[in-house]
């Protein structure tokens, strides 16, 4: 336990009026490293302490489970050991205590399970089975996001507290309702339920809400930009009876837009709660004038924002360092050299540092230059590259081709499964040992056994003896992508749609590809493999947690450390180009308060790397993110040679994108249209913030999301009464244009009698016109071959965006993009059209001639 004095001692100004302004609703709005935390957590103590209230009367919710413990912890330090703390939880973490206590009200059992992701794949797979469906239609991840929507409502409670039943022809409906009969005959939840069950609990029940109401006489949200208007509901319905309400943030680090966070709860709380208090806190004492200045100067080009700049008192320190390599290699091994010379000449330890990276699979080029250069490291919050589960996959293909061995044979023997269990195994090993050979030579040599001769094991046999001949006429990358489609791995891997993995096996391939053709040679497979095998090797020296600390900005968020190095601040990276492309303006702005996010992680130094190069994923060279071109030069140092044609190129880049980016719409809810591959269609919804129409086709029935840039959508004119004269020059144009405007279900649909003439026989005159036509239609056959290209490119933004898109196109889109043949034409316009939209349009063309 600690004094009251002392918890105000070494509180500034406005952090004092934070922790003692204890009744009423008030708002703190602070800046990066400016003491939210401390005020928390003092605050919390102060309440205790000073005002004699039970700890069990005081909710403070945090954004994660990380951030509750640590809350914990530091209150316990101010508190004592005695203190119940359990109310100090995350919004899931307080919805369960409700749940645990009241979820009878709604007739459910206490024992109920919670579902995390995993389970609900595990629902989702026994679902599959039971409506015979393969992830071809939907991958688990587009049915996950598809419930998590539905959920927004609460309409579905019904299906599972009332039983109702519901029929429906839609697939992914289906799916969803089956998922409902799941989790109510297991009694299970998943997070999105947690909420929705407890605030249906409280609306219908107002004897358990006023119980809550009047137990939580405080109530404090650490992160409120990050919390989701339901949240958010929640707390404001438990603090209606007492008023005690205290929300913190900083509208300049919300980063979960992208999943629902509502960052104008915070900034509009004020006109919420008219009687609120509004406390600003800038004074950051994490970092140098140097680094608090670039943050500063980064954020203002923001335009959703509370206008605030930090200050800091400490002292200047040194400058921020830009470092250009001319490869990821470069840019890898700069970092680790940078962290042994300050270890050496600043007496500085590895756990000082961290470099962050806003996509997982960039770690790879950091962590083979740390482990090159003998530097311990950790993955905060994840798994090295080389240990993950689907880059260990694919290297034990390879392997097992290699060299045989029993240790990847035993991976991947049924890696997707073959249906071979443990059994199977059981009997390969027992003649394996008796045989004294490996196990896959005891499995190929007795294949013909009964117990043995399994449709499964005959296949694996198969495929491993196939690559045992070819491999050496294939090189390596190659020989990578064929092993993954033949084994079924991509498939497997498509299944779960998780954009991680994805990502990782295709960094994996293109770091392969770098490799190859930088030698101009093909590289030995043996040797290759015991180059990676060093960076599998889990025997790295062991320094305790003398570790640097490698993490994605998002974990980064809330902590501090002395160096901070932002790795891969590329163009498509960092900003993701997928997240601007699904949600454009906004994204861009998040996307800039992650940068935000890293820069404000450093107390001393602060360095922004990237590399040149080109991406054979994309297709596309890469650029410095644009984010670097909006700091003015006096804001950093640079090191690295980036010459002025690669500025202009970036910045020449940057102008196609965004000009891409601010097209408007064209068209109208109602409108009909005409689609390249799909035909007729309607405008059911213009989404403009995302720059997309949704269209639902007329001839599949289904609904698809367009871009607003897309040229192969074109308005289709409802018919009006024509003239005589009219229908005839219709007629004769429709004749030459109908396979591309294949109008006829709308015909059918409207005027029937509009188009009435038979088509005549040609004579000269309209053989003229038909001439005239022709000669537009190659002009537009220009046109459409440009649209068809650059569709196709627009496809190849991110890798990331690949998997998130339906499993066939994903199919597609990776067969283009990782074909020998797409990336040999390393001219960066490699991305080929995709061969079906070819041919569909070829067709069409093809037939206006004849
Ligand atoms: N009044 C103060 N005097 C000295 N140091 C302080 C004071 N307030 C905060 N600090 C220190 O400043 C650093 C940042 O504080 P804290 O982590 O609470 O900030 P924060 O606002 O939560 O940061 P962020 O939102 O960027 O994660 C910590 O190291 C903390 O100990």
């Amino acid at each position: 336990m600690i004094g009251i004095e002392k918890l105000k001692e070494n509180l500034n100004e406005q952090q004092l009026e934070a922790v003692t302004k204890t009744e009423g609703f008030v708002r703190v709005i602070a800046g990066a490293g400016s003491g939210k935390t401390k005020a928390l957590t003092q605050r919390y103590a102060y309440i205790v302490e000073a005002l004699g209230i039970n700890s069990s009367n005081i909710l403070c919710v945090t954004f994660t489970n990380k951030a509750a413990q640590e809350m914990r912890k530091r209150v316990k330090r101010l508190v004592g050991e005695n203190s119940d703390l359990s109310y100090i939880t995350t919004y899931h973490g307080f919805c369960v205590r409700v749940l645990r206590e009241d979820i009878n009200k709604i007739k459910c059992p206490k024992n109920f399970i919670i579902m995390d992701v995993e389970d609900q794949k595990t629902v989702l797979r026994q679902v599959y089975n039971e409506l015979g469906l393969t992830s071809k239609v939907f991958t688990f991840k587009q049915v996950l996001r598809y419930i998590s929507k539905q959920k927004t409502s609460q309409d579905y409670l019904q299906y599972i507290l009332e039983s109702k039943k519901k029929e429906t022809d839609n697939e992914i409906e289906k799916v969803f309702i089956r998922y409902l009969e799941k989790q109510q005959r297991n009694f299970a939840l998943d997070f999105d339920d947690l909420l929705n069950f407890v605030l249906y609990i409280f609306v219908n029940n107002p004897d358990v809400i006023e119980k809550w109401q009047k137990r939580l006489h405080y109530i404090q949200v650490d992160e409120t930009q990050d919390s989701s208007q339901k949240q958010f509901m929640l707390i404001e319905m438990l603090s209606q009876f007492h008023k005690n309400l205290f929300v913190v943030g900083d509208p300049d680090q919300t980063i979960y837009e992208w999943r629902g966070a509502k960052p104008e709860i915070l900034v509009d709380f004020d006109k919420q709660f008219v009687d609120s208090k509004t406390i600003i806190m800038n004074q950051n004492y994490r970092s140098t004038p140097n680094i608090l200045s670039l943050g500063n100067h980064i954020i203002k080009k923001n335009k959703i924002r509370v206008n605030k700049d930090m200050f800091t008192k400490n002292p200047e320190g040194v400058e921020v360092v830009h470092f250009h390599g001319q490869n990821d290699y470069e840019e890898g091994l700069w970092v680790a050299n940078e962290i042994k010379r300050l270890v050496a000449d600043e007496n500085c330890k590895h756990l000082d540092f961290a470099i962050l990276y806003r996509a997982n699979h960039i770690s790879r080029i950091i962590e083979q230059s740390l482990i090159r250069e003998n530097i311990p490291y950790s993955v905060f919050g994840g798994i090295r590259f080389f240990e993950r589960k689907e880059i260990k996959d694919v290297l034990a293909y390879l392997r097992l081709i290699e060299f045989g061995d029993d240790f990847s044979f035993l991976r991947v023997v049924n890696t997707p499964s073959r249906g071979l269990g443990n059994k199977f195994i059981e009997n390969v090993a027992k003649i394996a040992e008796k045989e004294n050979t490996s196990l896959y030579s005891a499995l190929k040599e007795n294949i013909s056994q009964k117990d043995l001769s399994r449709k499964g094991a005959l296949e694996f046999i198969e495929l491993i003896e196939k690559y045992k001949k070819v491999k050496a006429d294939l090189i390596i990358s190659d020989l990578v992508k064929e092993i993954m489609d033949e084994s079924g791995l991509s498939a497997y891997y498509r299944i779960d749609g998780d954009t991680d993995r994805l990502e990782n096996i295709k960094e994996l391939q293109n770091s392969i590809i770098l490799l190859e053709t930088q030698d101009e040679e093909p590289i030995n497979l043996t040797e290759y493999l015991q180059e990676i095998a060093l960076y599998t090797d889990m025997d790295v020296e062991d320094d305790g947690n003398d570790r640097v600390k490698l993490m994605t900005i998002h974990t980064s968020k809330g902590l501090e450390f002395p160096y901070v190095f932002l790795c891969g601040f590329t163009e498509g990276v960092l900003p993701s180009a997928m997240s601007i492309k699904e949600r454009r303006a906004k994204a861009l702005e998040e996307e800039r308060r992650l940068t935000y996010v890293a820069i404000t992680r450093a107390e001393k130094a602060f360095y922004m790397t990237e590399s040149e190069g080109f991406n054979f994923s994309t297709g596309l060279n890469k650029y410095p993110s644009r984010f670097l071109f909006e700091i003015s030069d006096n804001y950093f140092v640079r090191k690295g040679e980036l010459s002025q044609e690669i500025i202009n190129e970036a910045k020449e880049q940057l102008k196609l994108n965004t000009s891409r980016q601010i097209i408007q719409k064209k068209f109208d809810v109602g409108d009909m249209v005409n689609h390249l591959i799909w035909k007729l269609g309607k405008v059911i919804e213009v989404k403009e913030e995302k720059g997309e129409y949704q269209v639902e086709f007329i001839e599949t029935g289904k609904t698809k999301p367009i871009n607003f840039e897309f040229r192969g959508l074109t308005k289709v004119e409802k018919p009006t009464e024509l003239t005589e004269e009219e229908k005839v020059e219709k007629s004769k144009s429709d004749n030459d244009w109908n396979s591309f405007v294949e109008n006829e279900i709308h015909i059918k649909e409207s005027k029937k009698t509009q188009i009435t003439e038979p088509i005549e026989t040609i004579t000269e005159e309209k053989k003229d016109l038909i001439r005239k036509r022709i000669a537009d239609l190659k002009e537009e056959k220009a046109e459409l071959e440009k649209t068809v290209l650059e569709s196709s490119k627009s496809e190849l933004t991110t890798d990331s965006e690949i998997s998130e898109k339906g499993t066939t196109e994903i199919k597609e889109s990776e067969e283009k993009i990782l074909s020998p043949t797409a990336y040999k034409s390393n001219d960066g316009n490699s991305a080929k059209p995709k061969e079906k939209d070819k041919n569909n349009l070829w067709s069409k063309l093809k037939g206006l001639w004849s």
